[in-house]
This record gives C-alpha cells, structure tokens and sequence, in this order.
C-alpha cells in the first residue's frame, strides 16, 4: 500500500497556484484531510464513519449530501422564505441590545453572544422548522457553541508527539466525546419527531419551507454495495451540527468585524446609513451596493475560515509547484490554501490593511470582485473555491446584509465609554475572531425600522 500522507501541513499563499490547483485542476484538489475527530470516533465504534459534508470524501456519497443541501435548503429560491424568520429574529435582538428610551445612549457588551443567539434561531429554524420551543433552541446553541470552542483547540497534525502532547490530545478528545453524547440527546428527539410527521400525511408549513431535517429524512445515499439507503441517526446528527455550526459561527464572527469597523470609521458608518435608510436588502449587490461592499470589505480583511485544506495526491504535486514555501514530501500530503494571505496580498490589493469598502464599487482595486472567486482568478476566497466551495453562501451574504442594514438603520454605534480606538487583533481559534470581544456604546435612533 502506499505511505500514508506526510501529517505536515504546507501552505499555499499564491492567489495564481491556488487558482490553478482549486479551480483549473478542481478535480484533483476536492478531497480534505480526515477530521481527527471523526476518525476517533469511528476507532470507538468498530470502524463506522459518521461523516458530515465537509469532511467527506470527494464523490458520490458526498455529491448525494450536496445537491441535497443546496436544491432542498439553501437554493435562491428557498432562501426567499427567510424573510419572516430574519425579521422576527431581527426584533428580537435589537430589544435584547437596548431597553434605553430612544435617542439615549447605552454600552453593550456580549455582543458576539446576542448575535450568535439572534442568528442561532434563525438557522434552527430552517433546520427542525418550528416544532422546537424556545428552550431547546437554547440549549442547542450552547452545545453547539461549545463544539466550537472545543474544536478549535485542537493542536496540528503531529507525528511524533510528547506523552504530555498524547495526553493533551486525550483530554481534547474525550471533551469531545461528552459533547458528542449531548448533540445525539438534543437532536435525536426533533429528528425522529419528523420522522413520525414525514410518514403521516406531510405538515408543509405556510412560508413553504422545507426544513433541512426532512430532507434528509428523505434522502437516499450511495451504498457500499451499489444501492441506495436512508441516512443513520448519527449521520443525521453530524450533518445538522454542520448546519447549525456552520451556518452561524461563520456569520456572527463577521457581523463582529463589520460592525467593528463601522465603530472604527465613524465615515463609513454614516455612508453606510445613509443608504441602508432607504433600501431594500438583496443578496446580490444590486439595491445597497455600499453594504454589499461592507460586507465583502469584511471578508475580505477577516474570512472566518483563513485556510482551506486540501488532501493532496502525489501525482497532483506538479500544479503546486513555485507555490511551496518547502518541497514536497514524496507521497501524498496535505495543503492549506491561505483565504487570509491572498485577502492581504499587497500584490492584488491596495493598501490592503485598510478598511476600504469602496474599492469593491465601480474604478475601485475590487470592482467586479464578488464572494467566490469567478473562472479566471482568484483575488479573494473566503467562501474557498473550485468543488468544495461553500455551498452556504447565498444565505450567508443575505443574513449578514439584513442584520447589519437593521443594526445600522436602529442604532448609531461609537466605541466604549473611555476608549476611541477598537483592538482589531484576530483570535485564532476555529473561525477567526476578535480577541477582544466587540464592546460598543448604542444610540438608539429615534427613526425606527
Ligand atoms: C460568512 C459565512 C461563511 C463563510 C465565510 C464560509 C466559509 C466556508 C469555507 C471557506 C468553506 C470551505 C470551502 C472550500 O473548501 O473550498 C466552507 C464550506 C462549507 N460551508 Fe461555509 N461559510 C459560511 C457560511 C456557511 C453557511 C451559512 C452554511 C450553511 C448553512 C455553510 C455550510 C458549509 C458547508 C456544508 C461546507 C462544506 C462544503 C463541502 O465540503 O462541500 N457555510 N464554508
């Protein structure tokens, strides 16, 4: 057999040879490294995968889950439905935020945690519909919460770990293994109450929306054997913790970094209001093309996932050449494509530390740039590119602009009391966030929305 992949983890910093590997040889580059949690769990369960979405293996198993998720849940189409959802979420975080009487002024702190919560019931509800109550949403979104946290702890692939890197390894799994136990607790109970709806005569609701759980509860996989079969329990749990997650830990962490930055640019917040008073939200740039470029600014300065991995086959090393800060190692390895250096490359963008959101408007370094990159270049990607780009984000451009157009239209935000400059320093942990949470004085506008 062969040697197994070399566990260094390379970099890929070249907007050109992350092109040419991601989207000119897209075949090629659509597999990712094993998710080491996934493996250990397997190891616990007499060798069963219960893979989610990202962590698949490139091919039909995962092409079966994709076109699922983005024909059933996330098409254009279907993303029309969010509207009630957003609005009501929407209201409900602008009353959590402030309980000033209008025009008066007021510090929020947590500010990451009442848009995480706003955001959360959003995507819950896409997800299980409503047959949810208020309480277990919550609890969801602490277990998924602490899923997060926990994940981003993980330390890089090491082949020859300490005993107290071995140790450290342990304890980072059996965390996982307890918050494993409760997603099954929480989530089984919703799924297999649609299970019950799904075989009784279908509850379609008003909006027309198809929650993500019933999808799945319809879907028929590849099997080993050449059929097709339903998903297990455990494949269900996975694959809705990654919608769950995924679809707003992303999110909030760049709401944050805009919203930062429009404390940071007193000019910007205000450009940015002037338009947002009048418009009309829309997921293309067409409507408020300023906060369409807000938001790519955002991106741009701050994706929340800086790196895409890629397991790399060794006859596909070729394509990368020039691009390898190192040789590559002779089998197979594995390959982060830096979203976060091509962002900042000072060879594509000018001034490429500043937060400039008219570059993406018309005679700007960005002009014509959207969220993923198009077939000719790659100047961006924090969305990743080729096979395996996000297939979220349509709903991501949309929930990001409707929260940020309500938050901007509602309140007028300036730094903390005592402070005129915001700490922009990035966390490292599983998105990229601020390392001091954003704290920020609201007026409450006497317009209302
Ligand atoms: C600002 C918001 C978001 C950002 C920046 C983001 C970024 C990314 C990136 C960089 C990848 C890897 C792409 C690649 O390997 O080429 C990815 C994959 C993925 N994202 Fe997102 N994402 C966001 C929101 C969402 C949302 C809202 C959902 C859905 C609810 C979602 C679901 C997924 C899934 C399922 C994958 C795995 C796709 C696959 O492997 O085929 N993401 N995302």
């Amino acid at each position: 057999p062969p040697p197994p992949p070399s566990l260094v983890m390379h970099k890929i910093s070249d907007p050109a040879v992350a092109h040419s590997a991601l989207v000119e040889n897209a075949d090629a580059f659509s597999n990712r490294p094993p998710a080491r949690l996934h493996v250990a769990l397997a190891a616990r369960r007499r060798g069963q995968r219960n893979e989610n979405l990202n962590t698949l293996a490139h091919g039909p198993h995962w092409r079966a889950l994709r076109c699922n998720l983005t024909a059933e849940t996330l098409h254009p189409s279907r993303l029309a439905c969010l509207a009630p959802l957003q609005r009501e979420a929407v209201q409900g975080l602008i009353a959590a935020l402030s309980s000033a009487p209008r025009g008066s002024q007021e510090e929020v702190t947590e500010l990451h945690q009442h848009l995480y919560g706003a955001m959360f019931s959003v995507v819950a509800r896409l997800c299980f519909g409503d047959v949810v109550d208020e309480d277990h949403v919550r609890a969801m979104r602490q277990v998924i919460q602490r899923f997060q946290l926990a994940i981003g702890l993980v330390k890089p692939f090491s082949a020859t770990g300490s005993v107290m890197e071995k140790l450290e390894e342990w304890r980072w799994l059996r965390r996982l293994f307890a918050i494993d136990v409760r997603l099954k607790e929480l989530f089984l109970p919703p799924i297999e109450a649609w299970r019950r709806a799904v075989r009784s005569p279908r509850p379609r609701d008003d909006n027309g929306r198809r929650p993500y759980v019933e999808s799945l509860i319809d879907l028929r996989v590849p099997n080993e054997d050449g059929g097709r079969r339903a998903l297990r329990d455990e494949e269900m749990v996975r694959l809705i913790s990654e919608f769950l997650g995924a679809g707003t830990g992303t999110v909030v962490a760049s709401l944050e970094w805009a919203l930062a930055h429009l404390v940071d640019k007193p000019e910007v917040q205000e450009k940015l209001r002037g338009e947002v008073d009048d418009g009309v939200v829309s997921r293309a740039g067409a409507g408020m093309p300023y906060l369409h470029a807000v938001v790519l600014e955002t991106l741009r300065m701050h994706p929340p996932l800086p790196v895409i991995p890629r397991h790399v086959h060794a006859d596909a090393v070729g394509v990368l050449v020039g691009g390898m800060a190192v040789p590559p190692p002779a089998g197979d390895f594995y390959v982060n494509f830096s979203a976060g250096d091509i962002g900042r490359d000072n060879k594509i963008w000018k001034d490429p530390d500043q937060f400039l959101p008219e570059r993406f408007l018309a005679g700007g370094d960005g002009e014509g740039i959207g969220p993923v990159p198009g077939p000719k270049q790659i100047r961006m990607m924090p969305f990743g590119a080729g096979h395996r780009f996000c297939p979220g984000v349509g709903m991501a451009m949309v929930n990001m602009k409707c929260f940020l157009a309500a938050l901007v239209r509602e309140f007028e935000w300036a730094p903390p009391t005592g402070t005129n400059t915001l700490d922009l320093t990035e966390l490292d942990s599983f998105f990229k966030v601020m390392k001091k949470p954003l704290t920020a004085r609201v007026t409450r506008r006497t317009k209302s929305i």
